[in-house]
């Protein structure tokens, strides 16, 4: 398979990989008689993009570090991008940021947080929780703590999706050594997947939502979900 073999270097020298994915025609785009005019060579990623009605002119190629069409799953895209990222946070303590990007209906929610059914449509974060764990199952001699924070930002707003007060306005804040921060942002501790997937359902039921024309089920704002991992090496063979 080209494209995996290509993805999987998606570690490799560069720090910010561009990868596209595109969803089917929604309801609302079949009502309206709208055609698909995205094309992919998955083998080189590349994607084509047809001008409606311009029969002369040929699709205007752009090349990225992975692409994915409405037959690829999130389960592809998540060994091909977000495992090797979650892998070397791991394994090796590096930060790793995985940033959904793009209009009102283009799919961010479905990649980031997905669908139960069917499995292969499982989101992003809930993949990243199982395998946080796993590793952390599989560990010897090794204590891990693992804490999560929610935010979003809305209206030039932050807020704590996780806080006693979700509508409270948060400052940004320098460290001299750890960079930009939120003051004052919750840090909750979890045990397990399950403990996981509790702190993003209730910090999915404080985001703002709303309509837009092109999704029902609009998010209306920007969220960050982190996981802090913090581990100790116990055993002999200390590092
Ligand atoms: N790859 C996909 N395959 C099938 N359906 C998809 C795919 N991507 C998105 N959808 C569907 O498209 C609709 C809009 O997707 P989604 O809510 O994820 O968009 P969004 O980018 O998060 O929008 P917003 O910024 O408004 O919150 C949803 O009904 C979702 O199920």
């Amino acid at each position: 398979m080209p494209q995996r073999e290509k993805s999987q270097g998606i570690m490799g020298s560069e720090s910010v990989k561009v990868v596209v994915r595109c969803r089917p025609l929604n309801d609302r785009e079949k009502a309206l008689s709208s055609k698909m005019v995205l094309s992919m060579d998955l083998q080189h990623c590349q994607c084509f993009i047809e001008k409606p009605g311009a029969v002369d002119e040929p699709p205007k190629p752009f090349t990225f570090d992975g692409t994915y069409h409405i037959e690829q799953t999130t389960e592809q895209l998540y060994n091909e991008i977000a495992y090797p990222l979650v892998e070397v946070s791991l394994t090796e303590g590096y930060n790793g940021t995985i940033f959904a990007y793009g209009q009102t209906g283009s799919g961010k929610s479905f990649t980031m947080q997905g669908v139960s059914d069917p499995a292969a449509q499982r989101g992003v974060i809930p993949r990243a929780f199982e395998h946080i764990f796993e590793s952390i199952q599989c560990a010897e001699n090794t204590k891990f703590l693992v804490r999560a924070s929610y935010l979003e930002i809305y209206n030039e707003e932050v807020r704590d999706l996780l806080g006693s007060d979700t509508k409270q306005r948060l400052e940004l804040k320098e460290h001299p050594e750890r960079g930009v921060y939120v003051r004052d942002l919750s840090m909750h501790t979890v045990h397990s997947v399950g403990g996981c997937e509790r702190i993003v359902e209730q910090g999915w039921r404080n985001r703002a939502v709303g309509y837009t024309l092109m999704n029902k089920d609009s998010s209306r704002s920007h969220s960050i979900f982190t996981v802090h991992l913090e581990i100790c090496h116990t055993g002999e063979n200390r590092q």
